[in-house]
């Protein structure tokens, strides 16, 4: 498996099952998405924070584009649940019921209709379209996604909440070196040297340690790293490559 990223911004995710893991998965997907879940009944934590609307696949209507998670009830017997994902029409199917025959008629409808689908209670052999939801670390822009290739999820876990700490600043040190970078671009600055420049800014524990804590300007810090300062940069020749 290569783990690829995909943007979910004004795309929606139709999640069968509201259970534990069906609402751990609209969560996920929610920061970007919009989520519709499906389900006869949901997690306390689910319900309590938001309304749960009556609906089969014919009478549902979309309600809102924005990112969030919609319930709806409705127990989709195998036969029903193709039409729930052709009333949604949605980028990504998700197989979270407790039901095997329910999960493996979402599973054969998105793909008969090229949607991606996340099956999970399945892990080893995939199907074409078929896609397994990694742990995720977020700081900022940067995202690191961990899959053991479905051996063992407990694993994944594990290893992000080690990476976590490890991550803590990354986001910032993503802006900070965003903006060097194209200021040097700007400037001319020749790609080895933009390069080497960058390398030496993104390995300095000074800067690592003026982003996490905040106490000394790392933009500054940054510019004594590189040995230049905007001033001299500015006055730089620009090189042709
Ligand atoms: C294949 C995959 C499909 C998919 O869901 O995409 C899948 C499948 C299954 N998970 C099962 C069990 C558990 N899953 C977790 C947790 C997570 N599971 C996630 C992903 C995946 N799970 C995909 C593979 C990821 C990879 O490659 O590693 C994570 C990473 C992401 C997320 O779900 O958001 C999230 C951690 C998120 C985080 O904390 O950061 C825990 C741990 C816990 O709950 O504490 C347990 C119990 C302990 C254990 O069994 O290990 C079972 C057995 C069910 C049963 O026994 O009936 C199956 C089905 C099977 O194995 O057949
Ligand atoms: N991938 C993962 O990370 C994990 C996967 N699993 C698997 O995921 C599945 C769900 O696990 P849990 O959420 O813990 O189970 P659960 O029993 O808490 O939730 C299942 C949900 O599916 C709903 N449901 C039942 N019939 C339905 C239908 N016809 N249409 C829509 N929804 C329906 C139930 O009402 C319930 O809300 C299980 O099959 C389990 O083996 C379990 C743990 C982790």
């Amino acid at each position: 498996m290569i783990p690829l990223v995909h943007d979910f911004t004004d795309q929606t995710v139709l999640v069968f099952g509201g259970g534990r893991v069906g609402e751990r998965k609209a969560r996920r997907f929610a920061r970007e998405a919009r989520v519709v879940v499906v389900s006869p009944d949901f997690t306390d934590a689910l319900a309590g924070e938001r309304t749960v609307r009556e609906a089969t696949a014919e009478t549902w209507q979309p309600r809102s584009a924005a990112a969030g998670i919609e319930l709806v009830r409705d127990a989709p017997t195998a036969e029903a649940v193709p039409e729930w994902i052709d009333s949604v029409d949605p980028a990504l199917v998700v197989a979270a019921t407790n039901r095997e025959e329910v999960n493996a008629a979402a599973a054969e409808a998105a793909r008969a209709r090229n949607v991606l689908v996340n099956r999970t209670d399945r892990a080893g052999e995939r199907d074409v379209g078929s896609v397994v939801v990694p742990a995720t670390v977020d700081d900022g822009s940067v995202s690191v996604a961990i899959t053991t290739g479905g051996a063992s999820p407990a694993l994944s876990r594990h290893l992000r909440e080690r990476l976590e700490a490890e991550l803590d600043g990354a986001g910032a040190m993503a802006d900070l070196t965003r903006e060097l970078r194209a200021e040097l671009k700007a400037r001319d600055v020749a790609p080895a040297e933009r390069r080497e420049a960058m390398r030496r800014v993104v390995r300095s524990s000074r800067v690592w340690k003026a982003l996490r804590t905040g106490t000394t300007n790392a933009r500054k810090v940054a510019e004594d790293v590189i040995g230049i300062d905007s001033t001299t940069l500015a006055e730089q020749e620009p090189e042709s490559q």
